[in-house]
């Protein structure tokens, strides 16, 4: 089997402001059907990277580039659909409104672009401020209407920086399933996150960053369960590493058949909160 190509390829990216060397080397690659993590302590370089992706700022060395090599930034920002951390709504529109405009900005005629923003606010939840002015829309539910925003051209590449600051517990779980609709339906996604915890069932890649260079990951990002046996004390537990969750299902029923006493088998994500601290093992 071949494994398709990137959807979006970044490589040998850097950017400065001024003297400040803001990202100094970043590679990446991003594959349809696939959601990969951005991971990176405060001023890692993770929005200045993702906003060169977006094609919303040059890159001052470094080659940006779709799998079917096109570099031309206005084609592929026709391609990209991008949320930033704060989204800046006017205010005095509506979602629909808003939506529509660009809907319409993207070549939908007005028709098409309605029923696009109906379906979209449907999607994230926001059917009863579909007529009511932006302005009085929540920090969460703004962000919500960020994401129907990056979603209204189809992208095929779908960049979002911090999607869930700010979201409520139910609105993160759905931004998930949301995602994870994108990808399935074969977009390439990238989310940059601080909330590890999220991530973890988030992503199936990630892409570390600090000080400007993106970085393999330091330590083993594998699922792990736990595993315990009944009579085993807690502290004896035996932790492992399992591909996927159908390989953590044939595992018990395994043991289970033979008649091993398992008494408890939890999923402790896959190590992204290890790999963090090692990245971020330097600061003081
Ligand atoms: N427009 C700008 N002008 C000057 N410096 C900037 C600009 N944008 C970013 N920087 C600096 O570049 C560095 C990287 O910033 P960036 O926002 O990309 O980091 P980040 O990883 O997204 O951080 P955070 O997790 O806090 O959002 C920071 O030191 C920041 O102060």
């Amino acid at each position: 089997m071949t494994t398709p190509p990137p959807a979006l390829t970044g490589v040998g990216l850097a950017r400065s402001f001024g003297a400040h060397h803001a990202v100094v080397h970043a590679d990446i690659a991003l594959h349809p059907g696939r959601i990969t993590g951005l991971v990176g302590p405060n001023g890692a370089g993770k929005t200045t990277l993702l906003l060169m992706l977006a094609g919303l700022l040059a890159p001052d060395r470094g080659v940006i580039a779709t799998g079917d090599g096109v570099a031309d930034p206005q084609v592929m920002r026709s391609r990209i659909g991008w949320m930033p951390d704060v989204f800046g709504t006017w205010e005095s529109l509506t979602p629909r409104e808003i939506l529509v405009a660009f809907g319409r900005l993207n070549g939908a005629d007005r028709a098409t672009a309605d029923q696009r923003a109906r379906d979209l606010l449907a999607q994230v939840h926001l059917v009863e401020f579909t007529d009511h002015p932006a302005s009085g829309l929540s920090r969460g539910q703004k962000q919500r209407l960020g994401l129907a925003r990056a979603l209204v051209n189809h992208p095929r590449i779908l960049l979002l920086d911090e999607p869930a600051s700010g979201m409520d517990p139910r609105s993160r779980i759905e931004l998930r399933g949301q995602l994870r609709a994108v990808a399935d339906a074969g977009a390439a996604v990238l989310v940059s996150s601080h909330i590890l915890g999220e991530l973890e069932e988030m992503v199936d890649d990630v892409v570390m960053m600090t000080g400007g260079r993106t970085r393999p990951p330091a330590a083993s990002t594998t699922p792990r369960w736990r595993v315990r046996l009944v009579n085993q004390p807690p502290d004896q537990a035996v932790v492992i590493e399992l591909a996927d969750d159908a390989a953590a299902a044939a595992y018990l029923a395994h043991y289970v058949a033979q008649g091993t006493p398992v008494a408890e088998f939890t999923r402790l994500g896959n190590g992204l909160e290890q790999a963090y601290l090692d990245l971020d093992a330097d600061r003081t």
